[in-house]
């Protein structure tokens, strides 16, 4: 998949919540939600994509600590290439920050009971199997 755009996310899991982070642009996106992330630049591994995007919506320095469910695709941009999201389980480590919307609209803690209460950009959405067993393990 040469030409595949490869978008990461992290499920970030704390006290038995995920956070889940509500887009501010494009306009068609704006107010759903999604797990922070985001595009992985040529020569970036996966992982040092996501710290690096998580740093810069979140200002705090995520540990990822392994796949969660496999390759999602999603329509691309029309004339852009095709698109899959990965999703990694990630913890804070201790001394981190409280994580901060620094280029999303608002950022919730979600526990299982309240995991389907926000609008998911799809390609997020099959991952919510994988992470609501971890929420009340
Ligand atoms: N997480 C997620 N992202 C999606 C979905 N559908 C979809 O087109 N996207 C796109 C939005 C963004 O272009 C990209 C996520 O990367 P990003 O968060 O770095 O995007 P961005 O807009 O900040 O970056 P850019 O386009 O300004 O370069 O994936 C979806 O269902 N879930």
């Amino acid at each position: 998949m040469p030409d595949t755009q490869i978008v990461v996310g992290a499920a970030i899991l704390r006290d038995g919540a995920v956070l889940a982070a509500q887009r501010s642009h494009p306009p068609q996106m704006r107010g759903r939600w999604e797990l922070p992330g985001g595009k992985v630049d040529p020569g970036e591994s996966d992982t040092a994509a996501l710290v690096r995007e998580c740093e810069e919506e979140l200002g705090v320095r995520i540990a990822p600590l392994r796949r969660l469910g496999g390759d999602v695709s999603f329509p691309a941009r029309v004339g852009g290439p095709a698109a899959v999201l990965r999703v990694w389980l990630a913890e804070l480590p201790d001394g981190q920050p409280e994580p901060r919307a620094l280029e999303h609209l608002s950022l919730r803690w979600l526990k299982a009971d309240a995991l389907s209460e926000v609008d998911w950009l799809p390609a997020d959405v099959p991952f919510l199997t994988d992470i609501r067993p971890l929420l009340v393990g």
